[in-house]
């Protein structure tokens, strides 16, 4: 697939700042915001709840299906929790976002998560899982790990990516 602007990933675990950071550089860029856990909804690319963990049952392959035709022209950052059900081939840069532990205890309390749903993320966070599942599932050298506690730290790795964006397209011109 050839593209002529890269398709960028922002990955964490929730309340890490993915969607504040994606809106961000989306609209720096012109790129498209891809929302994946809206899309999971909007486009019914579930198999029903899990009760348990409170969150959707994903159907991968439907998921792939939909997104396919919205990434290949590239142009997208694309907001996940997760980033094990992508294809490689589509993304250029993954940044994962990370959050000290009392912010995101801050983060998780203010959007009214149940005690268990912000124990499981932050330990999740502790455990870096997002992150070990980056370097498992894309090319060591795409997946970079930033700090997400301020707005500074925001604002940095919007910067960040804009830069990188610019090189990418001197690169692939
Ligand atoms: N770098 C940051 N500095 C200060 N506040 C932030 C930062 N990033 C996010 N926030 C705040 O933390 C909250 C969670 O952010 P956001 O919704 O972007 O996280 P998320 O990773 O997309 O979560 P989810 O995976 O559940 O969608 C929001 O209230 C947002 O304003």
């Amino acid at each position: 697939m050839e593209r002529t602007r890269p398709n960028i990933l922002l990955t964490g675990t929730p309340g890490t700042g993915k969607t504040s950071t994606s809106e961000e550089l989306a609209e720096k860029l012109g790129f498209k915001h891809l929302n994946v856990s809206e899309i999971v909804k909007s486009h019914n690319c579930h198999e029903g709840r899990d009760e348990e963990f409170d969150t959707y049952i994903l159907d991968d392959d439907k998921l792939i299906d939909t997104m396919e035709p919205m990434v290949e022209s590239g142009g997208c950052v694309v907001d996940f929790h997760t980033c094990d059900v992508f294809p490689e081939r589509w993304f250029d840069l993954v940044l994962v976002l990370r959050a000290n532990t009392d912010v995101l205890f801050d983060r998780l309390t203010e959007r009214g998560y149940s005690d268990k749903k912000r124990n499981e993320n932050m330990e999740s966070e502790i455990m870096q899982v997002v992150v070990e599942e980056a370097r498992e599932s894309y090319a060591e050298e795409i997946v970079h790990e930033v700090q997400s506690n301020t707005v500074e730290d925001m604002d940095s790795n919007v910067e960040r990516m804009v830069s990188w964006v610019a090189a990418w397209q001197a690169n692939n011109a």
